[in-house]
């Protein structure tokens, strides 16, 4: 066997151990997926869906699989004619496929390409991965000192990504925000991968006299939120922590750490926004936009209607109007909402917004950028993005929209447009977030069941409630059929 074994391999065993002390060979795999590293990435390049892989295998109890300690003695044996000194987790990968035939027939029957995932871990290819490139270390006890700082940051690190992990996925139940943070836990295990051998014997829990050392407020926490923000904070020390002490060995993975920190923030967030949220605009479900001009009747009447039949957000959305009238009119929706206790939201301008004390702000692809409005309405604002694509919708989430509009889903006579990406993208939303989303354009009565059956929970109309003689009976319409209470 090689010498050494890298952190991850060191990390696989330990887990196999914990799993049995005759652990198998599909313990030990087992283990190399539990990282999320190297290995998941190498079955994922070979078309397998690595955490189905550890499923099935976790479910062949009755399998005769080779005994662990019998295959770690030649482990890594055909790469140390190549060269290598310490035996890492793509050649341990491919000892055990090569040695366990059980192993080698469940790969081969699960859906994959098991021939490039052989391929890519052969002896002669072993020099093109280069996430396993690590760093020799430096034997002095400054430089052993330093390893377990960054040893236990990397510890710090792991456990808040598996939190946040944890919350996008069972609590926001999110998954745009699931694989956002799982790719980021991904990005830092290929940083680990890169750390040198033997560095988890610098790990000392014993004498690390930070274990007996506890805050009274770690012990308790709130709500799910707060754990959140808590282990964003949490996790952006610890990569700070990191960058500053990598530094010692290498000024790139101390930068690898930097941006991983920045993409953090951006992760953060996309959390916050969801806690800063009113409760209002998650429960709206009927969103109306209007324009005094193209009401039937009264603006004020149509909102105090519309309000009655169950909307409980206003757009005020006027495109030729004066300034100094604009300004005028969006505090006359003010009070208006005020009085019906409903969102007032001011289409097109923060500046309007922030003046008459909006609730927020809507704004499309060729308004003013997201982030540049936030920075005059501030966190509790609520800004909403048009979207129609979803890679618009991932850059809207990833910028911090509190909500989205979604459309143009049908025809509509309040504004003409060359392309309907229609229910397809309503399905496409449904299935990326569960950000608070309004399908608009031509929603009516008569289509409102299309919408809901596509995943819309929620509508945006102008001209269903402002050209309605009842506003306040088409609103209870439209309510009633996206299911909500009016
Ligand atoms: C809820 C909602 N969704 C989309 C829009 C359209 O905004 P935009 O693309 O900026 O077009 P205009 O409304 O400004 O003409 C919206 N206003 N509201
Ligand atoms: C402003 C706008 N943006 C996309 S559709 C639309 C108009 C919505 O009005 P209607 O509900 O009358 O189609
Ligand atoms: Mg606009």
């Amino acid at each position: 066997m090689l010498n050494n074994m890298t952190p991850a391999v060191s990390r696989a065993l330990d887990y196999a151990r914990s799993q049995s002390s005759r652990f198998s060979s599909r313990d030990l795999l087992v283990g190399l997926l539990e990282e999320e590293g190297l290995v998941w990435e190498i079955f994922e390049k070979s078309g397998y869906q690595p955490g189905a892989v550890k499923e099935t295998l976790r479910q062949q109890a009755d399998a005769e699989f080779l005994r662990g300690y019998d295959l770690l003695q030649g482990a890594g044996k055909p790469f140390a004619s190549e060269g290598y000194m310490d035996l890492t987790s793509n050649m341990l990968l491919f000892d055990l496929i090569e040695a366990d035939e059980e192993l080698k027939k469940i790969l081969q029957e699960t859906v994959g390409n098991f021939q490039d995932l052989v391929k890519s871990i052969a002896p002669p290819e072993m020099k093109a991965i280069e996430a396993e490139h690590h760093l020799e270390l430096v034997d002095t006890p400054d430089h052993q000192a330093a390893w377990r700082v960054i040893d236990a940051n990397a510890n710090r690190v792991r456990e808040s990504f598996r939190v946040l992990d944890d919350y996008s996925r069972f609590v926001l139940n999110d998954p745009h925000l699931t694989q956002t943070a799982k790719s980021l836990r991904h990005d830092f295990a290929k940083i680990v991968e890169q750390f040198p051998a033997g560095l988890v014997s610098s790990r000392d829990t014993d004498y690390d006299v930070g274990t007996q050392i506890q805050a009274a407020g770690e012990y308790r926490r709130n709500s799910t939120a707060e754990i959140a923000m808590v282990n964003c904070k949490r996790l952006q020390e610890s990569l700070r922590s990191l960058e500053e002490y990598l530094k010692i060995e290498s000024s790139a993975l101390g930068q690898d750490c930097e941006q991983l920190r920045y993409q953090c923030y951006t992760l953060e967030k996309m959390l916050a926004v969801r806690q800063v949220s009113p409760q209002k605009l998650f429960d709206a479900r009927l969103y109306v936009l209007l324009t005094g001009s193209e009401c039937e009747s009264s603006l004020e009447w149509t909102i105090k209607e519309a309000a009655e039949g169950g909307a409980t957000m206003f757009q005020l959305r006027e495109k030729n109007l004066e300034d100094r009238i604009l300004l005028e009119r969006a505090r006359a929706v003010r009070r208006w909402t005020r009085e019906t206790q409903t969102l007032f939201i001011v289409n097109d301008r923060p500046d309007i917004a922030r003046l008459v004390e909006a609730d927020g702000v809507h704004l499309g692809q060729d308004d003013m950028p997201l982030t540049e409005a936030r920075k005059l309405l501030g966190i509790q604002s609520i800004i909403g993005v048009s979207t129609h694509d979803i890679v618009q919708v991932r850059q809207a989430i990833r910028d911090g929209a509190n909500y989205i509009g979604v459309g143009p889903t049908f025809p509509s006579t309040t504004k003409a447009f060359d392309a309907f990406p229609g229910l397809d993208f309503v399905k496409a939303v449904a299935a990326e977030t569960t950000l608070p989303f309004f399908v608009i354009g031509g929603v009516d009565a008569n289509n409102t069941c299309e919408v809901v059956k596509a995943g819309g929970k929620r509508v945006a109309v102008s001209s269903a409630l402002a050209k309605a003689k009842d506003p306040r009976l088409a609103a209870l319409k439209l309510v009633r059929l996206l299911g909500g209470e009016s």
